[in-house]
């Protein structure tokens, strides 16, 4: 399948996400709450985006089956991934209007300008190529962490590692690798090779997103 050869090649990055400050202060709950508070917004701006690229891979569907799939995929991350935000939000007395306002960072501006720009050129295969290291590595982190003694237990990010570990979520980032070895079944060499500096580029944007709010960076220079 293609999401193994996709595998053999994010394996380094994203074990190397693992051992980010950042993801190994959300797994044993010492991560500075300010930290995390800047995850949050940015976050939220980020995932805004994030569920165009849904919206667009659901208007260029080549079948109704993967019309549908795009659409649970969008729902799933308005209403179920967006809600978590927005519960943690509230315990620090965030609004979702706040979060809506948040200016999104260079890091989070240059990759999601980079999904958006190759979504909207090319077919429904750069949106699934876009889309799936977001999907796949969160729920990748999520049930790494969960695996970590005490991780579960009095916690602060508990409900963050449960989100991302759920069942509900290993399904959606079930669908969006389905999707792919679908998708790539009839392509050629040449295309499968593109299709995977897509998922490397993506991965890499991941590392720096991780690396972006544990420096609670914003843009170099203040405007
Ligand atoms: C930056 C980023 N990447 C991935 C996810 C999981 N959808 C997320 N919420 N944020």
């Amino acid at each position: 399948m293609f999401t193994d050869r996709l595998w053999k090649r994010v394996e380094p990055i994203w074990t190397a996400y693992l051992d980010h400050p950042f993801v190994r202060g959300l797994g044993d709950g010492t991560l500075e709450q300010d930290k995390f508070r800047h995850w949050l917004k940015q976050d939220y701006v980020y995932l805004i985006d994030y569920a165009r690229l849904f919206a667009i891979g659901s208007a260029k569907a080549d079948d109704l089956e993967e019309m549908t799939t795009f659409a649970k995929l969008l729902h799933g991350v308005l209403d179920v991934e967006m809600d978590l935000h927005r519960k943690y939000a509230a315990d620090f007395g965030i609004t979702k209007e706040e979060l809506e306002k948040t200016e999104a960072s260079a890091i989070t501006t240059a990759y999601t300008s980079y999904m958006l720009n190759l979504s909207q050129r090319g077919g429904v295969e750069n949106v699934v190529a876009s889309v799936l290291a977001c999907e796949w590595s969160y729920n990748f982190i999520g049930k790494e962490l969960a695996k970590r003694p005490g991780s579960l237990t009095d916690n602060f990010y508990k409900s963050w590692i449960e989100m991302y570990s759920s069942a509900e979520f290993t399904a959606l980032a079930e669908e969006t690798k389905q999707l792919m070895n679908r998708i790539a079944e009839d392509k050629p060499e040449k295309e499968l090779a593109r299709l995977e500096e897509i998922v490397v580029k993506t991965s890499q944007f991941e590392y720096m997103f991780w690396d972006m709010v544990e420096k609670k960076e914003e843009w170099l220079v203040k405007g």
